[in-house]
């Protein structure tokens, strides 16, 4: 359960409840309070606000769907922007498979090297903690720069 407090918005500005980012699971399934919104989806460079529906879950692809179909889906970057007068919450469910689960496409030419899930969280977490951010897929590349 996440919970955002209102957050008064300088002129001008969004405040982040939660910035912009992929989840590192496979599937995220998502209930935004029906009453207040604020998920967006960034898609080349924009915004999109997810207009909150009582009736829908929301199904969120995360980075380990995008390696194992070889990038044909694609884990969506989202954000969070807080309300400035009244509090939200979300409930979320990450989808994840055990730490020593390989995850690989088997497709020719595949874009992403095999890893295990183990292995991404913590190349995940070592990047927040070196960098400040997460680098994410991109180090999984057959011809990962970074690795
Ligand atoms: O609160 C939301 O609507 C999104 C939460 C989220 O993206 C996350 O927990 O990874
Ligand atoms: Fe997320």
């Amino acid at each position: 359960m996440n919970r955002y407090p209102p957050c008064p918005m300088p002129p001008a500005a969004a405040v982040f409840g939660l910035m912009p980012h992929t989840d590192s699971d496979f599937l995220t399934i998502l209930y935004q309070d029906d009453q207040v919104g604020g998920l967006q989806l960034v898609k080349d460079g924009k915004c999109f606000a997810v207009k909150p529906n009582p009736q829908a879950l929301i199904v969120n692809i995360g980075d380990l769907f995008q390696a194992w179909s070889n990038g044909v889906y694609k884990s969506v970057e989202h954000r969070v922007v807080t309300n400035p007068h009244v509090e939200r919450f979300s409930t979320a469910y990450f989808f994840c498979p055990s730490y020593d689960t390989e995850i690989e496409s088997r497709c020719e030419p595949s874009i992403y090297r095999k890893f295990s899930f183990k292995e991404y969280r913590q190349q995940v977490q070592e990047d927040v903690g070196k960098l400040g951010r997460k680098v994410g897929l991109s180090r999984f590349t057959v011809n990962a720069i970074y690795s």
